[in-house]
C-alpha cells in the first residue's frame, strides 16, 4: 500500500504457528477418517449401523472444520489514517445519514433510544453534514416525546462532549462509568450536566410509565398533533417530523454552533400489508432521507447499541474516500460488543470469536459479511447501482433542498415515501435494497410467521436427527453395557 493510502492492511502475527497447528488437526482428521473407512464392520457384524453413523458425524465435522478454516487462515487488521483524511478532505467531507431503528417503547425504553441517538449526534463530524433519523415502528407518541427531549438536551450535551472530548458519548453509559471529583477542572459543569440529564430521563420515564403525554407539553412541538386517538402501533398513517433542521440558521447549540439534523419517522402501518420488520423500516428510511438530506453515506445503528467511538465516521470514510481502493468498497462493517454479560460468558454471547476472528478472517477474502447494526453503506450500493471499476462518486451530492423550503411541505413529501403500499409491484426488496430479503427480523411475530421464518432451521434439525438415527440406535439399542468401541470391534 503506497504512502498516499488512507488505510493500511496488516496481517495478523502468529499465522505460521496457527497454520502448523491447523495442519496437525487436519492430519488427525484424515487418520480418523482413514481408520473409519478401513475398519468398517462387515454386513453380518453387529454395530455396522453405529459405525456408519459415527463415520458420517466425523465426516460432517471434518467438512465443517475445513470450511471454517477459511476464516482463520489469514486474519487481517485495518488501520486508518484520519489525519491524512482531515488534511485532504476536511473542507469537503461527504454528508452522512444515520438510521436508528426502534420498534416498541416498552421493550426498548425511550431513554435507551435517547442515549443512543445522542451518542450519534455527538460524533466528531461537522454537524451541518450529519443527519440522524429515528424510525419508530411502534408509532408511539412516547418515543416522539423522548426524541423531542433529546433534541433539547443535545444543545447542552454536544458542546460538552466536544469541549472535554468525552468518550463514550452516550450519556447513560458515560455517567454510569465516569465519576467526578472536586479536583476535576470542570467539576461544576460536569455535575450540572449530570443533573440536567437525570432530570430529563426522569421526565421521560414518568411519562412512559403514565403512557400519556400531558397536554401542556404537547404545545412544545407541532409534531404531537399528528397522533390521533384511534391510532395504534399496528395501524396508523406515516409520520415524519423534523425535530432539528440542520439547514435552519437558528438551529444552534448553547455555545452557538450548528446542530445536526434530527428526524423522527413512523412509517405507515396497516395489518393488511406486511411491514418486513427492520428491513422494511430501513427501506422507508432510505426513501424518506432521500427527500430531506440524501447523503451519500449511510450508517445504521439498532436503538439498543450506542457508539463508543466518536471518530467512527472518519474511520469509515478512510475506506470510502481512499483514492485507490475506495471505489471497491460498498460497505464498512463494525463489530458489535455487548455489556452486562455473565462473568464467564458461558454461552459465548460476547461473540468474541465472530468479532476477533471471523470478521478479520473473512476480510482477507475481500470483505466481512454484513451483520446488521453498525454498518456504513454507500447509498448507491443500496439503491441498485451496479458496480463498475471507473465509477466516481459525487460526494457533495445532497437532496438539493433549500433552507427556505416550507418544512411541513417537506415533511409531507417525506411521509408520502413511507406508506405501506409504496413497495407493492416494485423492485424494492429485489433489485433495490435487498435488505428486505436478507434481514427481516422479528420482534412481534405470530406463530404462523415463526414457522415460516424457522422453516429452514426446522428442516435442518430434522436432517441432523435423521443423520444421527444410526448413532441413537448404537447408543440406545445396544445389548451390552460396555463402551461403544469395545462393542464394535
Ligand atoms: O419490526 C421491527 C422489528 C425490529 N426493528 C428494529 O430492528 C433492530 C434489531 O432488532 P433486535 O430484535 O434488536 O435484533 P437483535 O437480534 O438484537 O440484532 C440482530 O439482528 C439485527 C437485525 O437483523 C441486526 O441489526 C443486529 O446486528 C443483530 O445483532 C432493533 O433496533 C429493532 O428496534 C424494527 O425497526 N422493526
Ligand atoms: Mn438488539
Amino acid at each position: 500500500m503506497g504512502d498516499s493510502s488512507l488505510f493500511a492492511t496488516e496481517q495478523a502475527r502468529g499465522r505460521a504457528v496457527y497454520r502448523v497447528y491447523a495442519c496437525t488437526i487436519l492430519a488427525g482428521i484424515c487418520l480418523i477418517l482413514y481408520y473409519r473407512a478401513t475398519h468398517l464392520p462387515a454386513t453380518w457384524q453387529e454395530g455396522r449401523g453405529a459405525w456408519i453413523g459415527l463415520s458420517l458425524a466425523e465426516f460432517w465435522y471434518a467438512f465443517y472444520w475445513i470450511m471454517t478454516q477459511s476464516a482463520c487462515w489469514n486474519l487481517v487488521y485495518r488501520r486508518t489514517f484520519k489525519d491524512k483524511l482531515s488534511q485532504r478532505y476536511e473542507e469537503r467531507l461527504p454528508n452522512v445519514d444515520i438510521f436508528v431503528c426502534t420498534a416498541d417503547p416498552y421493550a426498548e425504553p425511550p431513554n435507551l433510544v435517547v442515549s443512543t441517538v445522542l451518542s450519534l449526534m455527538a460524533y466528531n463530524y461537522p454537524p451541518e453534514k450529519l443527519s440522524v433519523y429515528l424510525s419508530d415502528d411502534g408509532g408511539s407518541i412516547l418515543t416522539f416525546y423522548a426524541m423531542w427531549e433529546a433534541s433539547q438536551f443535545a444543545k447542552h450535551w454536544i458542546p460538552f462532549c466536544k469541549k472535554y472530548r468525552l468518550e463514550p458519548r452516550a450519556p447513560a453509559v458515560y455517567f454510569s462509568s465516569s465519576h467526578s471529583s472536586s479536583e476535576m477542572s470542570h467539576h461544576e459543569e460536569w455535575l450540572s450536566m449530570k443533573i440536567l440529564y437525570e432530570e430529563m430521563t426522569n421526565r421521560v420515564d414518568a411519562i412512559v410509565m403514565s403512557g400519556k403525554v400531558p397536554e401542556e407539553l404537547k404545545a412544545n412541538h407541532k409534531g404531537f398533533s399528528q397522533w390521533k386517538s384511534e391510532m395504534t402501533s399496528k395501524k396508523h398513517p406515516s409520520i415524519v417530523q423534523i425535530l432539528i433542521d440542520g439547514k435552519d440558521p437558528n438551529a444552534l447549540d448553547n455555545v452557538g454552533n450548528a446542530l445536526p439534523t434530527l428526524v423522527y419517522m413512523a412509517r405507515e402501518k396497516d395489518p393488511e400489508y406486511h411491514h418486513n420488520y427492520k428491513a422494511g423500516a430501513m427501506n422507508s428510511l432510505l426513501r424518506v432521507s432521500s427527500v430531506i438530506s440524501n447523503s451519500t453515506i449511510i450508517l445504521n445503528v439498532d436503538c439498543d447499541m450506542y457508539s463508543n467511538n466518536s471518530d467512527l465516521i472518519r474511520d469509515a470514510l478512510c475506506f470510502f474516500l481512499d483514492e485507490e481502493k475506495g471505489c471497491d468498497t460498498a460497505f464498512v462493517q463494525n463489530p458489535q460488543n455487548y455489556n452486562n454479560m455473565t462473568k464467564n460468558d458461558t454461552y459465548g454471547n460476547t461473540l468474541s470469536v465472530m468479532n476477533e476472528v471471523d470478521l478479520c478472517g473473512y476480510d482477507s477474502w475481500g470483505g466481512p459479511p454484513y451483520i446488521g447494526t453498525g454498518c456504513f453503506h454507500r447509498r448507491e450500493s443500496l439503491c441498485g447501482m451496479k458496480y463498475t471499476k471507473d465509477y466516481k462518486e459525487d460526494w457533495n451530492k445532497g437532496s438539493g433542498r433549500n433552507p427556505q423550503d416550507d418544512i411541513r411541505k417537506l415533511e409531507e413529501r417525506a411521509e408520502s415515501q413511507a406508506t405501506c403500499t409504496y413497495e407493492l409491484n416494485t423492485l424494492w426488496g429485489h433489485e433495490l435494497n435487498t435488505l428486505v430479503c436478507a434481514t427481516s427480523h422479528a420482534v412481534m411475530r405470530g406463530w404462523a410467521n415463526v414457522l415460516e421464518m424457522y422453516f429452514l432451521q426446522i428442516l435442518l434439525c430434522g436432517l441432523v436427527v435423521a443423520i444421527n438415527v444410526a448413532i441413537y440406535e448404537g447408543l440406545l439399542l445396544r445389548k451390552d453395557k460396555g463402551s461403544i468401541l469395545g462393542q464394535l470391534q
